[in-house]
């Protein structure tokens, strides 16, 4: 994915400054930022439910803006996006949640390889046993793991997370951390992870960019960009959000 020039303001506030940024195949980029940057903004526009006032996206080598519909959507499933709040259909159980993006997205797809993805993905986030539970039934870690294995059902070749581990356990976080990372390995994926959490982000990310006043300030290794940071701002963030 390669994001050259975007901006992106809403009247008077200048969200998004001259967005340059490259998602590299097969990395987890995270994508770090103080709260109100603009990061949801971002994803936003790559998913195609905000449009930029400026600038280019490119995914899979094509212009991902201004797409016709049709096209829109086809580049939609080959992008996955896991929200913050899971997302999960409530009156449904998680096995009706797995095959809802399936049945409604493969066209004649058969009964059995439903049943095959189901089975696949539920192992892939360690809750086979849940496959009949309600989303009620399921604790926050485990609510956000179903989320996961929906967005993957799909075998999108990119995941976007939002905010993956607000608002859970330090140990669920590490765990939910080893699944993003269990997930790249298993099924290839190219991953961009947005957070403000700095543990999350050295746990997952091959390489962080850290935006700051609509731009993104520092790219790098974790080490590049917090050890041994001059930026004030970067240095900042580090200094107040990371718990050793
Ligand atoms: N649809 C919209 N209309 C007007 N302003 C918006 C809209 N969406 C976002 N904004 C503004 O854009 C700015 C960036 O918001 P955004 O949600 O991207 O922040 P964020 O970095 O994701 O924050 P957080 O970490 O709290 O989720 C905020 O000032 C917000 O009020």
């Amino acid at each position: 994915m390669e994001i050259r020039g975007l901006y992106k303001s809403f009247d008077d506030n200048h969200v998004l400054r001259g967005v340059d940024l490259d998602l590299y195949k097969g990395e987890n980029l995270v994508v770090l930022g103080k709260s109100g940057t603009g990061k949801s903004v971002l994803i936003k526009i790559l998913v195609g439910l905000l449009t930029p006032d400026k600038g280019e996206v490119k995914i899979f080598g094509k212009n991902a803006l201004g797409l016709p519909i049709k096209e829109l959507n086809q580049l939609r499933l080959r992008i996955g996006f896991s929200f913050q709040a899971s997302a999960l259909y409530d009156s449904m159980t998680v096995r009706e949640n797995l095959e809802f993006p399936l049945v409604r997205n493969v066209k004649n797809i058969s009964r059995k390889e439903v049943d095959r993805r189901v089975e696949e993905l539920l192992e892939a986030v360690a809750l086979p046993k849940t496959v009949n539970q309600m989303p009620s039934e399921l604790s926050g870690g485990q609510k956000k793991r179903i989320g996961i294995a929906r967005t993957l059902i799909l075998y999108p070749e990119i995941m976007l997370y939002d905010e993956p581990t607000a608002g859970l356990d330090p140990v669920t976080c590490i765990e939910i951390n080893n699944l993003i990372n269990q997930v790249q390995e298993q099924f290839n994926t190219s991953s961009i992870v947005i957070t403000h959490d700095l543990a999350c982000a050295k746990q997952t990310g091959d390489r962080m960019a850290v935006l700051i006043n609509g731009q993104f300030t520092a790219v790098g290794s974790f080490t590049d960009v917090f050890e041994g940071a001059e930026d004030p701002q970067v240095k900042a963030f580090y200094d107040y959000n990371f718990i050793k």
